[in-house]
């Protein structure tokens, strides 16, 4: 892949301190953890991972919507802190969110297309009289019907809530859009309209994404590129085929397992996730997957594993899967 990334995350580290303990002690709670990505122009690159890993706060920090405590974002090439006032409000606008609940995102007192007007105006995306116009054209383009302009957020399903979200985000005509957990709030039947509506909008409208699920059928569907993430770090990243087809880290042969009739490879019992998550203010020492992992021994706790080239464009972090070991009998 060559070019600029449009998003590229450059080492991204966020902690949050918290109360533990019978005593109430504080300790850091590591949300994300020198977590590097490069998102190119036009892909979807899909963030897996069991809840609490720190999908949503890599994806709000991306969207400069949380701040980091180390490392930067870079949008372009250009770093997202060094950006302010009018010139943030045009990177905002070209950035948007898809939230997982979108009845907590919209306002139940106005109506949908007067939320949808929101964007046109603030960034003056049309002219005044032209308002009305494109936010009907928004409204066909996620196939609501015309008349729900003039309705209220309540007066539809969950499913169409999230269209009416989309359509709010694409009113800024964004390049990049986040989106976290968009359907799994969503009754099975509806989530695989909205997952084609984003499928069908990343292809007519080029965009780029970053979506976030812990259904990997979710993420298999739409994504080119796979991230997983374990207690705040990239344990595999690669093409979506590969990782999916052919998992080389423990921890995302186990999540496949737990999704069998996605799973190609006849289900590893071995490979089936053990145990609880630990707690992220408290996670093993060395590689953080040991505890559950059916190949850890003694050497997985001495050191933090490197998140290491395993072929062209896919990594994992493992030293029981580096090339060497590469059998398909792990
Ligand atoms: N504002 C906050 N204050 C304290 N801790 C936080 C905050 N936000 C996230 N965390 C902690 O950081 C860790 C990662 O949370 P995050 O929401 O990013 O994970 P996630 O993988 O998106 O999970 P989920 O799917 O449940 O949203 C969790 O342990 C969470 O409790």
């Amino acid at each position: 892949m060559t070019g600029t990334p449009l998003v590229e995350a450059d080492r991204l580290s966020r902690n949050f301190p918290m109360r533990t303990g019978l005593f109430g002690r504080h300790r850091d709670v590591w949300a994300v953890r020198d977590v590097s990505l490069a998102v190119q122009k036009g892909e979807t690159v899909g963030v897996v991972g069991e809840s609490g890993c720190g999908k949503s706060t890599l994806g709000r920090m991306v969207l400069g919507l949380e701040s980091p405590s180390a490392g930067a974002i870079r949008f372009e090439g250009r770093d997202l802190s060094s950006v302010a006032g009018a010139e943030r409000r045009r990177l905002a606008r070209r950035m948007q969110m898809v939230f997982q609940d979108p009845f907590g995102s919209l306002d139940p007192r106005r109506s949908v297309g007067a939320q949808i007007a929101d964007g046109l105006r603030v960034h003056r995306i049309v002219a005044a009289g032209e308002v009305d116009a494109e936010v009907a054209r928004l409204i066909d383009v996620v196939g609501l019907q015309k008349n729900a302009a003039g309705r209220r957020p309540h007066e539809f399903s969950g499913g169409q809530r999230q269209r009416i979200a989309v359509a709010r985000a694409l009113a800024t005509r964004p390049d990049f859009i986040v989106a976290d957990e968009p359907v799994s709030a969503l009754d099975v039947s509806i989530q695989a309209q909205v997952v084609n509506l984003l499928a069908d909008l990343r292809r007519d409208l080029g965009l780029t994404m970053l979506f976030i699920a812990h259904d990997l059928h979710v993420v298999r569907h739409l994504s080119t590129r796979a991230v997983v993430m374990y207690l705040g770090r990239i344990v595999e990243e690669g093409p979506s085929e590969k990782v999916f087809g052919a998992p080389a880290h423990p921890y995302t042969r186990a999540l496949l397992a737990a999704t069998p009739s996605i799973s190609a490879r006849k289900v590893d019992e071995e490979a089936v996730l053990a145990g609880e998550l630990p707690s992220p203010a408290n996670p093993p020492s060395g590689c953080a997957f040991r505890t559950r992992c059916p190949l850890a021994s003694d050497e997985c706790a001495a050191a933090v594993p490197d998140l290491a080239p395993y072929e062209s464009g896919w990594k994992v972090r493992c030293i029981k899967s580096g090339p060497s070991q590469r059998r398909g009998d792990l």
